[in-house]
């Protein structure tokens, strides 16, 4: 099973100091809710001190949350302590995140504190947060960057004040893997008490190397991460949840880490993410870009096909996608057009399926994607010089909403016109109905859809059917700027079509 690592999820507070990324009262209790159903260890609501809007949210999400620590962030001051006491002390696991920063650089010319004073005010501030709340954490605000005999030093004296969990950030992502394992090495062997808290680590991505970093650090002790849902926060952002959960998901072989959180809740958490803050994330983003279970090339399409597994790690089920993307473009190959065509409907002879691939290629090398419109478009206009074994004449519709809809449609068939009329639920159902009449052959109908394919008042509206017929789909389409008219022609497109495709 591996070691077992806590998900401390900090999109609230930490991602939420992402420029663009703020969010109000409702849209947190929203994500909270979503970071439940992910089912993360620690929620971190926000920083209670912040401002009212940060409080309430702080307090709410306490209220609301039932199956995670909430916590508060708090600078080492009494005042800050207890604002994030009285937004958190509502969750049935509340905790309160305490934090002062350890290095020279940070000591010196932002706090403009000596070593011993914040040292002093660390400890001072843990016995003050510990009075109100038994799970305190504890972060050395840029530990990376700050002497590890006096961090050890520090960290053995917050324990002993009664910090439960020790953070170490590296706060402005500025360690690589091997440097942080050493790091969280010396701590812990420098720190005698440090068994009896939780060994916590935070990394930012200024270096790209953030998820990484995270990873080195169980190694050498770390039991809990503390992360974002797409990796925003300050700056270049966090470490990302879904990057490290799915690292220690998928190569569970080496890292032999395992953690609660429900992977197919990853997808629906970034979404609901990028939709709150309308920040979206890049198309070739790890896990949950649009790009990330998405094949373009021929040959890595061919390999799909045959076998998933040729190339891809994690299967797009296990992040709560329903399944991969093949997009077709210049680059895809025939096998790849093929399984498109068969998706779509269509099935054809060698010889249409080579004449429509040069077509599509043409078509590729002009545009950046083809799109299954695109393609129906191509073989749509091939299937035009298939013989039209029916052709409408003309129809009659009586139909409004205190009567029962009536059609009557002349079709012509060897230059004979066949007439039939019928009911139907609406005008284009008693058509189809009549048309049914006429040509005799059983048809499902699977999809039906109507959209303007022009703009203005005199718009000509496309009609696309799917039908059913002996277990196969079959498309067709009609155009018409009466809907109804384009209704009865996608309908006989596809009478045509099955005629055609399955003569002898
Ligand atoms: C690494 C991190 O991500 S830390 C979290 C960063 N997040 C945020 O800052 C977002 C929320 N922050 C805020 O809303 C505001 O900065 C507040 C409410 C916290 C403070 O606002 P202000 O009182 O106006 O102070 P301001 O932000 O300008 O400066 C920070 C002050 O806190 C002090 N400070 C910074 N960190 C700490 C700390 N951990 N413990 C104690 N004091 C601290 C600074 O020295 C400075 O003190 P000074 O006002 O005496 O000079
Ligand atoms: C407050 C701490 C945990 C932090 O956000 C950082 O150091 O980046």
């Amino acid at each position: 099973m591996g070691k077992h690592i806590k998900i401390f999820d900090t999109t609230l507070r930490d991602g939420e100091q992402s420029p663009g990324c703020s969010m109000n009262l409702q849209e947190k209790i929203q994500m909270a809710k979503q970071l439940e159903l992910l089912k993360v260890d620690v929620i971190e609501a926000g920083f209670a001190i912040a401002s009212q809007g940060d409080f309430n949210s702080v307090k709410e999400i306490a209220k609301t949350v039932k199956n995670c620590t909430v916590a508060s962030l708090a600078r080492a001051l009494p005042k800050d302590i207890d604002c994030a006491w009285e937004a958190v002390k509502y969750a049935k696991r509340p905790r309160i995140h305490t934090f002062i920063a350890t290095s020279d650089i940070h000591m010196k010319y932002k706090l403009k504190m000596k070593p011993e004073e914040v040292l002093e005010n660390a400890v001072n501030m843990v016995k003050y947060a510990k009075r109100y709340c038994e799970d305190i954490e504890f972060s050395a605000e840029d530990a990376t960057r700050s002497n590890p005999k006096f961090l050890a030093r520090l960290f053995e004296e917050v324990i002993k004040a009664g910090a439960t969990v020790i953070n170490i950030p590296d706060t402005v992502g500025y360690t690589t893997p091997d440097e942080f394992y050493d790091f969280i090495k010396t701590i812990k062997e420098n720190t005698k008490n440090i068994h009896k808290a939780e060994i916590s680590v935070h990394c930012h991505n200024d270096l790209g190397m953030a998820v990484a970093n995270t990873l080195a650090a169980a190694k050498a002790g770390a039991t809990q991460f503390e992360c974002t849902i797409n990796g925003i926060g300050e700056r270049a952002g966090n470490a990302a949840l879904e990057e490290i959960v799915m690292a220690m998901h998928t190569r569970k072989d080496i890292l032999d880490l395992y953690c609660n959180v429900d992977t197919t809740q990853i997808m629906r958490s970034s979404k609901l993410l990028s939709t709150i803050t309308g920040v979206h994330v890049q198309p070739n983003k790890a896990i949950v870009g649009n790009n990330a279970f998405a094949h373009e090339s021929g040959i890595h399409q061919h390999g799909v096909l045959e076998e998933r597994s040729t190339y891809e790690i994690m299967t797009p089920q296990s992040i709560g996608l329903s399944e991969n993307k093949m997009v077709l473009g210049k680059h895809s190959g025939k096998h790849a057009f093929e399984d498109r065509l068969k998706t779509l409907g269509y099935h054809l002879s060698e010889e249409e399926l080579m004449k429509a691939f040069e077509q599509f290629k043409e078509l590729a090398d002009k545009k950046k994607v083809v799109y299954d419109d695109d393609i129906e478009v191509i073989i749509t206009r091939n299937a035009i010089e298939n013989p039209q074994v029916y052709k409408l004449e003309r129809f009659v519709i009586n139909s409004g909403n205190t009567i029962t809809s009536t059609a009557s449609v002349v079709l012509i068939k060897d230059d004979l016109e066949i007439e039939e009329a019928s009911m139907g639920d609406g005008p284009v159902d008693a058509a189809f109905k009549a048309i049914e009449k006429i040509v005799g052959i059983n048809l499902t109908l699977e999809d039906y859809k109507l959209h303007s394919v022009t703009e203005g008042k005199d718009a000509q509206g496309e009609a696309v059917v799917k039908m059913k017929h002996n277990g196969k789909i079959y498309t067709g389409r009609g155009l018409s700027t009466d809907i109804v008219e384009a209704s009865i022609k996608a309908y006989l497109s596809t009478v045509n079509k099955i005629l055609y495709q399955t003569r002898e």
